[in-house]
């Protein structure tokens, strides 16, 4: 099988390029800001050691930005964390190969997932900080001033969910506006503007009609005929779905009505949520950061939101939410290498019917983060990463896509020369396993 070379920062009109040189850089030197904003209090709550720590993360994280700007080689990992012996391998082999081992030169997706790994190394090496999220308070303030959309999007769940008998023709719809729900979220991800302000201020259910043109391939009604043939097949057999989750604050809060509504309409019976083990890419979702979201819902005022968290630990508590975080997903691999290198997960997938695949490091992982054209075909560009049907909702924040036709493309060039990596379009890509 010939490949296309991977998407990395050594092509200086790339977007790897401009994030590796400044998108980088920046992100850590939020987390410098981060720090010294705490010191006084981790000083004060832990001590001396503990601000001597913190101290030596700064300047772990001085030398991570001088490495990243000078281009100097990767090197391998030194903490104790169980993957470190698995990244170091991985580093090893490349080396062995002769491959290229330095900021620019390498594949994109290893050094992006190299600098979080690196951050993290940092806050692992400590006894005091080695469970601190350095991305929290952005993930938390962004949930926060995004309030009033979680409310009307709670608030319509509740009024969707408490509909009986639906009739088809209106499942159908719902089901479209809360995968549409949960795909838009994805705009509001904190590593593309470095973790600057991105919380949802509109109503999201008045903004989907408008943001319709911009969502580039819609499979949406695929999907829904998959799920219906899976429940006709069969019409006792339990129906397994996995999301495998993006961002945390009010994408999470998104991604959670889907999964409600795919469980309380009976479209699926159970539903296992993938969240990351570490936090990754600024504001992807740990499983902190899913608690925090459940204590919001519980404390607040409104009796909607209590009703709803009430209702998702209930989904929890009888098994139809199984929440999952798997080493796989922070480790520098693409998912055509999931089954080699942590074949329980495949294993796992291959009894679901669908993967819902969230967010932009999702598709560049699907797809191996390699250099495309927009008309190569999704099946081929999954190279054989089949464990069973798939759908990815994501918005476009790299320049890799694919099987998009002539005219889309027009389109979205016409109204944006950025339109590949802005968040601003959407596609929501389906694939099917052909049946045996
Ligand atoms: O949260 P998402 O949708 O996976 O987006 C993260 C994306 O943002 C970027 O970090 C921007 O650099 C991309 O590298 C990455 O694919
Ligand atoms: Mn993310």
């Amino acid at each position: 099988m010939s490949l296309p070379p991977p998407l990395s920062a050594k092509d200086k009109n790339s977007f790897a390029y401009e994030t590796v040189k400044d998108r980088l850089p920046l992100i850590v030197t939020r987390i410098v800001d981060f720090l010294a904003r705490h010191r006084s209090d981790i000083l004060h709550d832990f001590g001396e050691d503990a601000d001597r720590e913190c101290k030596s993360c700064i300047g772990a994280m001085d030398k991570l930005r001088y490495e990243i700007a000078r281009d100097k080689p990767i090197v391998l990992l030194g903490d104790q964390y169980p993957d470190v012996e698995i990244w170091n391998r991985c580093l090893q082999d490349m080396r062995n190969k002769g491959q290229a081992l330095s900021w620019f030169q390498s594949p994109w997706l290893l050094v992006e997932c190299y600098m979080y790994r690196c951050i993290m190394q940092a806050f692992y090496l400590t006894k005091h900080m080695n469970t601190t999220d350095p991305f929290y308070e952005m993930k938390q303030r962004s949930f926060l001033a995004s309030e009033n959309a979680a409310h009307t999007l709670l608030s319509q769940l509740d009024n969707d969910l408490q509909m009986k008998n639906t009739e088809e023709s209106t499942l159908r719809e719902q089901f479209s506006t809360y995968m549409e729900i949960s795909l838009w979220g994805n705009r509001c991800d904190l590593s593309l503007s470095a973790g600057s302000d991105s919380s949802q201020n509109h109503d999201p259910f008045h903004q989907l009609s408008e943001l319709k043109q911009c969502l580039l391939i819609n499979h949406e009604s695929d999907v829904y005929q998959y799920i219906v043939k899976q429940h006709s097949d069969d019409f006792n057999h339990d129906i397994y779905f996995d999301l495998i989750l993006d961002n945390a604050g009010f994408e999470l809060l998104g991604d959670l009505c889907l999964a409600d509504f795919l469980i309380s309409k009976r479209l699926c019976s159970r539903l296992t949520l993938h969240l990351k083990m570490m936090p990754w890419f600024v504001s992807d979702a740990t499983r902190q950061d899913l608690d925090w979201l459940f204590s919001q819902l519980e404390k607040s005022q409104s009796e909607i939101w209590q009703k709803t968290v009430e209702r998702w630990k209930e989904h929890v508590k009888n098994g139809q939410w199984i929440i999952t975080a798997h080493q796989f997903y922070t480790l520098p691999f693409d998912y055509s290498q999931m089954r080699k290198y942590s074949s329980d997960l495949y294993t796992s997938l291959t009894n679901s019917h669908l993967l819902i695949f969230k967010g932009d490091l999702n598709y560049r992982k699907l797809v191996g983060d390699l250099k495309w054209n927009l008309n190569d075909k999704f099946d081929y560009a999954l190279r054989g990463f089949h464990p069973t049907s798939l759908v990815v909702l994501r918005t476009l924040k790299s320049d890799v896509q694919l099987e998009l036709d002539e005219q889309s493309i027009n389109y979205a060039k016409n109204l944006d020369s950025n339109w590949m990596v802005t968040g601003q379009f959407g596609v929501i890509q389906w694939w099917k396993k052909p049946d045996v």
